[in-house]
């Protein structure tokens, strides 16, 4: 299956267990890899046969920003719930890295992989 790849998309939202966090936005790197087949878009060039990921990265990015998870599994599984329902894909890769969680690290992340059911 093709796929298509956002890579490092930012957002600032409050997240985490610890007291500061609960007041403080902080960073959320994304990477999202959306699989779907893109030759009916290459053949047309209409972007309503395929997916737009401008769009994806808009709405991950306001589900986000008006979100407060206590952890960031419970933030992956939401917004990998939310493109498989809004946007149609067969499958999601989601990863969220959260670099200023844990000091002395460059990151800690989560990755999941989830497909809609049949
Ligand atoms: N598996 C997880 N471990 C931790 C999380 C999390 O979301 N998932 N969160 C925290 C704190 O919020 C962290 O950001 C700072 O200690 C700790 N561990």
């Amino acid at each position: 299956m093709d796929k298509i790849l956002i890579r490092g998309l930012k957002v600032r939202t409050i997240v985490g267990i610890l007291p500061w966090e609960r007041k403080i936005p902080q960073l959320l790197l994304l990477d999202v890899d959306l699989a779907t087949d893109i030759r009916a878009a290459a053949d047309s060039e209409d972007i309503s046969q395929t997916v737009d990921y401008s769009a994806v990265a808009e709405r991950l990015t306001r589900f986000i920003q008006e979100s407060q998870f206590l952890l960031i599994e419970t933030l992956a599984e939401r917004c990998a719930a939310l493109i498989l329902e809004e946007f149609g894909v067969p499958e999601v890769r989601f990863l969220v890295s959260k670099p200023e969680a844990v000091p002395a690290t460059d990151t800690v992340c989560i990755e999941i992989t989830r497909s809609r059911h049949a």
